[in-house]
């Protein structure tokens, strides 16, 4: 078991042998006596600090608060005022750590030489203090309000009520439906995430739709409509998967109206079959910019003189996305037709349908650009909001608020955590989110870059090899395994505690196949044990699952209204939700100021988060009570041993593992990096190759580095890249010393690990000057190109670089 990595947290993590042998085979002989040498170091520092030479933690709370708190506190730096009950002996002793000393291995060193935060601790607002707020987005409650009173026709309102329950409008959709119904000007609606936008600007639609071959009472008129009809709405999306999600909603709406159709083009399938869909007839068509684009140019059937709705949802994402030119194209395209007064069948559309071409901006955030976009696609729009005193105060201004706002009912946390103890934090925290079943159902962890994603999602799952499905009575058909999410679900072995053992990982992020992303994502929605999903911002905009508790800020976003849109994705629709955001200490902690919030953000130390996460007994599979008593360690020891066998799971060669350079580009790439000879290169192919978990670690390390350089400017003044100890960063990815090739030629995409369900993507290449030729744009790009989109944040990564790494970095093409 410990050779696959799998169950460590099932182990009594302290006391159990960590330690390995590893025999160094294969490669130079340099290399192996190094390795060897290495190994010998690694004792002889172990050997110090059984002697008590090593350092004892003894500079552990290098903070004034942490030591003013262990003071009064006995030992346990815990911030909390609630005062603490229970046992001290049943807490387990207070730090320093001490089990590398006892097993004997190369101490992590987890708890030294961090950084003091900034931040007084004992002068914040205590959060279990604040009263909890009432919920800002939820459906109205007050007797009267009802979407027959909106002007929905009585099918629409039944419909709603008794088979999507329901019965009452949010404030968006209070404000939007009458205006969308009875006026035909273009409209900006800006709400809080999950105040029921989609629905916001869906129903009236639907509703004039109807209105064509249905009277108000719901008896039909002479005209007929069918899926022939016409083309009315186009919805645009930044991604895939908002898309679909919009697509499930209108379906469900129009069964109310069966004889309506709508449908997605979004890529990911071939054009072909899109193009049959069109053809056989569509009503409202939902669609990523870039695909439509492409329609609109090749697609013959694709008419669009009697498009009356053009909605732009998550507007300001698709302008982020470059997808500015595309939508130019659209609305150009849309606008340039004349508008057919009647459809081919001789329906008269006017006087039921909008006697003009309507645009309708939609988004929860404003960036400047959604200004742009207005610009580009709008003409005396109205701004709605879920507040009649906003839209009236607008009114008289004649500005548009920026102000936005998360939701009130949504708690949000910082953990200020030193680079160090980044992991062990994240993994206390999900812990004990998931200590009890039931408590959480769902949780989404935020990651800057896909190539991270990759690394946290293989370092959490279970090793061990899938369990083969149950045999099936003859005569039935076996049951076949989903391949999609082969590679992206899997049981979360370390998160899972003995009450809460399946939970259930996945990850999600733009270069997986769509066929990957979509069944992964379904995979989560619908999984009823409790659930994580590891993904980057491809995640953040629109996404909405239900029984989504918490939302972890891993990562920072690279700008605040991203971090709206990603805390969005829990506290929806009038539910609770909380969102925890990781912050290092120092000038990252000025991040929370700047941060929309109702009520406080409470920032915390890690060590109640480590110390509630590691304090528990665990189980131990196969032992005969099931269950290894732990008592004797402290929870910092625990998060030691834990870090240091992540460490040894990176470093050990896994029997069996396939090679990580399988073809021979990125063999090639991979001895560019370390600008060997041909001639080297070539013998390296003969050496063993590096344990694809180290490769994929310092892949994601490095696009971690280049990621965190490209917050928005204005922010950055928080997020320094000159300040960030690469060598402490290190540590959070398993790593024992920062690897090289930070900014340096090699493209991100080049190098990345290709795993199975990956798209490939040609287009990234690396000119071997340390710039990466920027990527012609996908369909629905959602995630960074870190090789060049900003020429700045190279710069100063290069500045950096340098710092640290002194001579080294002309090696690394960085000077
Ligand atoms: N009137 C309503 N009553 C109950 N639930 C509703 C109502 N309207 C919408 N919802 C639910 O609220 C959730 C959020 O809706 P929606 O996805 O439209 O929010 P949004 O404002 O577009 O959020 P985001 O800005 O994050 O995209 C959905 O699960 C939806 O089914």
């Amino acid at each position: 078991m410990a050779e696959d990595g799998d169950m460590f947290l099932n182990f009594e993590i302290g006391d159990a042998p960590i330690k390995q042998t590893v025999k160094y085979t294969g490669g130079r002989w340099r290399d192996r006596v190094k390795a060897q040498k290495g190994e010998k170091g690694g004792q002889d520092q172990t050997k110090e600090a059984s002697t008590g030479r090593r350092d004892t933690g003894a500079d552990y709370y290098t903070n004034r608060s942490a030591k003013r708190q262990r003071t009064e506190d006995g030992d346990s730096g815990r911030f909390s005022k609630t005062p603490r009950t229970g046992n001290p002996a049943e807490r387990g002793p207070a730090p320093p750590p001490t089990h590398a000393m006892k097993t004997g291995l190369v101490s992590s060193r987890l708890f030294t030489s961090n950084p003091v935060p900034v931040t007084d601790f004992e002068e914040l607002p205590q959060a279990e203090e604040a009263e909890p707020a009432q919920p800002s987005n939820a459906p109205l409650t007050a007797e009267a309000e009802n979407f027959l009173s909106l002007g929905l026709s009585r099918r629409v309102s039944q419909h709603l009520a008794t088979k999507l329950e329901m019965k009452a409008p949010t404030a968006i959709q209070k404000n939007t439906i009458p205006q969308l119904i009875k006026e035909d000007s273009d409209a900006f609606l800006q709400a809080e995430t999950g105040s029921g936008k989609t629905l916001a600007y869906l129903l009236p639609i639907v509703h004039r739709i109807l209105a064509l071959s249905h009277n108000e009472d719901g008896t039909p008129k002479a005209t007929k409509m069918n899926r022939n009809s016409g083309l009315f709405a186009i919805i645009l999306a930044p991604t895939r998967e908002l898309c679909k999600q919009i697509s499930v909603v209108l379906e469900k709406v129009l069964r109310c109206a069966p004889w309506l159709v709508c449908t997605t083009v979004i890529g990911g399938e071939s054009k072909k079959s899109e193009k049959a869909r069109i053809r056989k007839g569509v009503n409202i068509l939902i669609a990523t910019p870039g695909r439509l684009t492409d329609h609109l140019d090749n697609t013959k059937v694709l008419e669009v003189g009697t498009v009356r709705w053009l909605v732009l949802d998550e507007g300001d994402r698709m302008m982020e996305m470059g997808f500015e030119d595309d939508i130019k194209t659209i609305v150009g395209k849309i606008r340039a037709g004349t508008l057919q007064k009647k459809n081919a069948e001789g329906v008269v559309l006017d006087g039921v349908l909008p006697s003009r071409r309507v645009t309708v901006l939609c988004s929860a955030t404003m960036k400047m650009n959604v200004q742009k976009l207005g610009e580009i696609s709008l003409e005396d729009a109205v701004h709605i909001t879920a507040s009649k005193s906003d839209m009236e105060k607008d009114a008289e201004t004649g500005a548009v608020e920026t102000a936005f706002s998360a939701p009130a009912q949504l708690k949000q946390a910082a953990i200020i955590t030193p680079a160090k103890l980044r992991l062990v934090t994240l993994i206390a925290l999900l812990k004990s989110t998931f200590a009890r079943k039931g408590s959480v159902m769902k949780a989404i962890i935020f990651i800057s870059c896909a190539d991270s994603v990759d690394y946290h999602f293989e370092l959490l799952k279970s090793t061990a090899p899938r369990a083969e499905p149950e045999p099936k009575p003859e005569g039935e058909a076996p049951t076949k395994p989903n391949i999609h999410i082969e590679t992206t679900v899997g049981p979360a072995t370390y998160i899972t505690s003995p009450a809460n053992p399946t939970v259930m990982l996945h990850k999600l992020h733009g270069s997986l196949a769509q066929p990957v992303r979509s069944a992964t994502l379904k995979a989560f929605s619908e999984c009823k044990d409790p659930a994580v999903l590891i993904t980057t911002d491809i995640s953040s905009r629109g996404l909405d699952v239900p029984a989504v508790e918490l939302v972890i800020e891993y990562d920072p976003a690279f700008a605040v209204p991203d971090h709206v849109h990603r805390i969005g994705r829990t506290a929806r629709a009038g539910r609770a939700g909380k969102a925890v955001l990781f912050l290092l200490p120092g000038s990252e902690e000025g991040y929370i100021s700047i941060l929309p919030k109702s009520t406080p953000i409470a920032p915390q130390l890690y060590d109640s988060i480590l110390q509630k996460g590691f304090a528990t007994t665990i189980n131990v599979p196969g032992t005969e009570s099931g269950v290894l008593e732990t008592d004797r360690q402290s929870w910092a020891s625990r998060a030691e041993a834990l870090q240091l066998h992540f460490e040894q799971r990176l470093l050990a060669p896994l029997p069996g593992a396939t090679p990580v350079f399988e073809s021979k580009s990125e063999k090639f790439a991979a001895s560019k990096q370390g600008k060997k000879g041909k001639k080297d290169a070539k013998k390296d192919e003969n050496k063993t190759p590096d344990n694809p978990l180290l490769v994929s670690a310092r892949q994601a390390f490095r696009s971690h580095i280049r990621a965190y350089a490209t917050h928005v400017r204005e922010e950055r003044v928080y997020f320094d890249i000159t300040a960030l100890h690469l060598g402490h960063m290190a540590k959070a990815f398993g790593l024992r010393e920062a690897p090289g090739g930070i900014g340096g030629g090699v493209s991100r995409r080049t190098h990345r690990p290709v795993q199975p369900g990956d798209k490939t993507n040609k287009t990234s290449k690396s000119v071997g000057d340390g710039t990466t030729t920027r990527r012609p744009k996908k369909d629905d790009d959602d995630e960074r190109d870190f090789g060049a989109a900003d020429e700045d944040a190279g710069r100063r990564m290069r500045e950096k670089m340098k710092m640290m790494m002194g001579n080294m970095a002309s090696e690394f093409n960085l000077g």
